[in-house]
């Protein structure tokens, strides 16, 4: 159990490595972090070591990640007095929901109040984030890794501990509940306390993004969403046949009871008819050019669409609206082209946020109509 010493500030190194990430934050973290040496043939590139903040949001957090990626966690974000009240934890009488019993699976989240379309309806700050690398690879052994894990929950207040070990155990609390996000670039799993037990919808009223600069969840309502009504977000990608759905969540271990799941089986097939023809359309519309003519590609967009409202699959429209524009790009019909780039942005900022995970994608897809453009004036 060696500890990281040359990213921590030490009185035995008299001048610190200069790039040490951890050099000057090493004092934010209570208890020092902790660095096992990984196991024998993992030991190079950094350790993953365990840092923990013991009172922000009233609740703590802990971290199992590399130095360098928890001191980029070290932001403003993590300052109770400069985050804005709804990222705040017990913030609210605000709060329209409740942790509730229900038939068949288990706690879940029920809506207390209404919510219009697009309305956020929960904020959740994680109380544990681990890299995903670290719970799948081999460089700790599983007992290592349990060690590592319920160490980085002890050091948490009590009541949080008591609520994390309330969930079940930890290594499968992160599996079948954690959030997959990214910390500069890199996978991890955050397990949220509340968040941890919205529950899966095949047509789901919800959907939940992750907010970078707030380190926090945020769940939206996708529809409008009546007080008494079970909030439940997709586990699944969204647009898959009923057979995909089970493959997808059959690592969470449990049989799907919404009411897509538990519809009669003409309906699930009609469901499904549907959701191939949307996927159908997407691969004929990426060879816009064999389809010669814009009038058809104006057909299949609006059958996409038809079948995308249908299905209730509207976050689905983002990337849709990006390869009806690129579709309309290489047939040079640029007006509809553009038309459509517009409302993908529109969409990526509407379920992504401001820092959606596509904002690359987008300046790519506007710098290839801008050359369109410019090559056909030039023409
Ligand atoms: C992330 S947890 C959600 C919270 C959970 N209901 C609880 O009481 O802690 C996921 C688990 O909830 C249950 N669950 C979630 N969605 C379900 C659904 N649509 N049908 C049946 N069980 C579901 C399953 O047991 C699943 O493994």
């Amino acid at each position: 159990s060696a500890q990281y010493t040359t990213c921590l500030p030490t009185p035995l190194l008299s001048s610190p490595i200069p790039t040490c990430p951890l050099e000057s934050d090493g004092s934010f973290w209570s208890p020092t972090p902790w660095c096992p040496t990984p196991s024998d043939g993992y030991e190079s590139g950094p350790p993953d070591c365990i840092f923990t903040t013991p009172h922000i949001r009233n609740q703590g957090l802990s971290v199992i990640t590399f130095p360098p990626l928890a001191a980029a966690l070290i932001s403003p974000a993590l300052d109770d007095s400069l985050v804005p009240s709804p990222f705040r934890r017990f913030n609210t009488s605000a709060e329209k929901w409740k942790i509730a019993p229900l038939p068949n699976r288990g706690l879940g989240l029920v809506a207390t109040g209404n919510f219009k379309q697009h309305e956020t309806i929960m904020v959740g700050f994680p109380v544990l984030i681990v890299r995903l690398e670290f719970i799948n690879g081999d460089r700790y052994s599983a007992k290592n890794k349990r060690r590592m894990l319920d160490l980085a929950v002890g050091n948490l207040p009590e009541e949080t501990r008591r609520e994390v070990e309330g969930l079940a155990r930890i290594v499968d609390v992160l599996r079948t509940n954690g959030f997959g996000i990214e910390i500069a670039g890199e996978g991890h799993l955050a397990l949220f306390l509340e968040g941890s037990r919205v529950n899966h919808n095949c047509r789901p009223n919800a959907f939940w993004r992750w907010v970078p600069s707030k380190m926090a969840m945020e769940v939206v309502a996708l529809r409008g969403i009546g007080k008494g009504e079970e909030v439940a977000h997709s586990y699944a990608p969204l647009g898959y046949t009923h057979e995909q759905r089970k493959a997808v969540l059959q690592p969470w271990g449990f049989q799907c009871q919404c009411a897509l799941c538990a519809a009669p089986a003409r309906e699930r097939e009609a469901a499904d008819d549907r959701r191939d023809r949307i996927l159908e359309i997407y691969q004929t519309l990426g060879k816009a050019a064999e389809l010669g003519s814009v009038e058809r590609v104006d057909q299949l967009v609006r059958e996409a669409m038809m079948l995308i409202e249908k299905e209730e699959l509207q976050p689905q429209l983002v990337e849709y609206y990006a390869h009806f524009a690129r579709a309309y790009i290489e047939l040079n019909e640029l007006k509809k082209a553009g038309v459509f780039i517009q409302r993908a942005d529109e969409m990526w900022l509407l379920y992504g946020g401001e820092e959606h995970e596509n904002v690359d994608g987008m300046s790519e897809l506007w710098k290839q109509f801008a050359e369109a453009v410019s090559e056909m004036e030039d023409d």
